[in-house]
């Protein structure tokens, strides 16, 4: 068995020509016939095949309500396969190799019979395919039904490793709504699936750039002496979309930002910057120390809330210059609704790496451009030489990480500009992560599929993490329920002008162009 430490080192060596394959698998993909099945799921497992990370008995079976057979499941993927990629990256041999592999059965999540049926259906397609009995169970659908599928596996049986091979089940996100519901489905789960069979997804963690925080911050020497209270004035890590709701409003009405990106996505990048250094790569360690850090995060109190976070919520606006409508005038969407599209939240670590040093993390809809990033805002150099005049136009150093998209990082230095005068500027030292030949990044779900076929956890997200994350925002999300958001932004801005005042009321201001 591959040990993560190995698949690590081969990635963060570069060697992704070196990882291993998985054993010969099954997955199972609930919501089959769903938008992220046909956009990402599909496709991302597509590419690992074509590019030879998977091996050739590789083995889908989807299920979903859709009356359907296994050829028009096949077409119906093909198709998407073709979107999502661009026709001229689907390889047509490695596509019909691929497709003998792809199987289709209707099911209901709430019918017994259904998964006697699949029960049945996996011994036969195992056979077919000569696999072991490796199962994953992917879970593309609904959250509210989340629990349902998984009671049933257990009823059923199939949650438990067949005899020749694992079964390990993932959960697509949100996971739970709120920090009650987070625990009910802890415990659910972990009545028939183990911790260590359990990968809860968030894409955010398979992006390239968030991988490459931890090299970043561990394989240089210089960085680490400098990153707390004694160098670091502040951070801020962002995470704008231009994007509206997508015609996902009915979910958006439940969710809102906090739930959807900050809960998870934004929390999970927070930790990996301010983390301590793990006590090794190992899965365990980092998740480690991605708690810790976060077990130290200030609590949210109902005057905290009021003084360092803002929330908003679009109104009409224009995107690239396309007028587009406000939230409450998207389809789904209540014309009085009070949910937040934009959040700003002020976390402090009571720690004595980041006692004093604000985080300011912010996420929302139909924000000015695409935007993933973090800030970390050094001080400005003590008993700095050069007078005022000299030091026209030079800011303290600052290190731009760019999650997305144009990956990334950026690190703002003092230079001479040319001249028989000295005069200091900022000069701007990058390094940009994919050259237009390379192409873009692999998607974020390539990497996560196929850690999951290799028992590799580090990118996934633990029980206690969920957790703790929830515990962390409930507090702001019962604040901001009992007193709906307001339309305060314009679609097409930064957001709330209460976010650049607060920031500026504390002597800083957003990194925005
Ligand atoms: N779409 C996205 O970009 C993202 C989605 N996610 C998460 O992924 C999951 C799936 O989302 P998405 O693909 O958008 O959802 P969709 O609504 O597009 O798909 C839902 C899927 O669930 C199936 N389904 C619904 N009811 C049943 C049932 N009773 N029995 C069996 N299958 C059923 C549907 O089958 P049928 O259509 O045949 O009725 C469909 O295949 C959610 O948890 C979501 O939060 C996470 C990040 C991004
Ligand atoms: O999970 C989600 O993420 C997307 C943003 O993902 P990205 O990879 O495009 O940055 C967000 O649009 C969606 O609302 C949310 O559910």
């Amino acid at each position: 068995m591959h040990s993560a430490m190995e698949a690590w080192n081969e990635t963060a060596a570069g060697g992704e020509q070196v990882r291993d394959i998985p054993e010969p698998c099954t997955v199972i993909l609930f919501g089959a016939s769903g938008d992220l099945a046909g956009r990402k799921l599909i496709p991302s497992l597509f590419r690992l095949f074509q590019e030879g990370h998977l091996p050739v008995e590789f083995t889908v079976v989807g299920v979903s309500l859709s009356p359907m057979g296994h050829e028009e499941f096949r077409a119906g993927m093909r198709l998407a396969a073709a979107r999502a990629l661009g026709a001229d990256r689907v390889d047509e041999a490695a596509w019909n190799l691929f497709a003998r592999g792809l199987y289709y059965m209707t099911l209901d999540v709430s019918s017994a019979q259904d998964y006697a049926r699949l029960g049945e259906l996996l011994g036969q397609v195992e056979v077919e395919r000569r696999t072991r009995s490796n199962r994953l169970f992917y879970l593309a659908v609904s959250p509210t039904l989340f629990g349902e599928v998984v009671e049933r596996l257990g009823a059923s049986g199939l949650s438990r490793p067949h005899a020749s091979g694992w079964s390990r089940i993932v959960v697509e996100k949100p996971f739970g709504t709120d920090l009650s519901s987070a625990r009910r489905l802890n415990t659910r789960m972990h009545r028939y699936f183990d911790e260590e069979r359990i990968y809860r997804m968030d894409h955010y963690l398979g992006k390239e750039m968030v991988q490459n925080l931890l090299v970043l911050r561990f394989a240089n020497g210089i960085f680490e002496p400098l990153w707390s209270r004694q160098y670091i004035d502040h951070v801020q890590v962002t995470c704008a979309e231009p994007l509206g709701v997508e015609g996902r409003g009915g979910y958006y009405e439940h969710a809102g930002v906090v739930r959807d990106m900050i809960q998870n996505h934004v929390f999970q990048v927070l930790s990996l910057i301010a983390m301590e250094p793990p006590a090794s790569l190992e899965p365990e360690a980092v998740r480690d120390a991605k708690v810790q850090v976060l077990e130290t995060a200030r609590p949210f109190t109902p005057e905290r809330i009021r003084a360092e976070c803002v929330r908003g919520q679009y109104g009409p606006g224009l995107i690239t210059g396309t007028p587009v409508c406000g939230y409450r005038q998207e389809p789904g969407v209540s014309p009085t609704s009070g949910v937040e599209t934009y959040a700003m939240l002020t976390m402090r670590f009571d720690s004595p790496r980041w006692a004093g040093v604000p985080f300011y993390v912010r996420s929302g809809k139909r924000l000015k451009e695409r935007a993933t990033e973090v800030v970390v805002q050094f001080k400005e150099g003590q008993g700095n030489l050069f007078g005022t005049e000299q030091r026209e136009g030079m800011s303290a150093n600052q290190l731009l990480i760019r999650i997305q998209p144009n990956e990334s990082v950026t690190l703002r230095v003092a230079m001479k500009a040319p001249g028989r005068e000295v005069r200091v500027r900022d000069m701007d030292m990058s390094y940009v992560y994919a050259s237009p030949q390379e192409g873009p990044p692999p998607e974020a779900y390539e990497r996560l599929l196929l850690d999951s076929m290799l028992g590799v956890s580090t990118l996934y997200t633990r029980e206690d993490m969920v957790e703790r994350a929830w515990e962390l925002v409930m507090p702001v999300l019962d604040a901001w329920s009992t007193e709906g958001a307001e339309p305060n932004y314009a679609a097409g801005s930064w957001g709330p002008e209460a976010a650049r005042r607060l920031l500026e009321s504390h002597g800083r201001t957003w990194n925005e162009r």
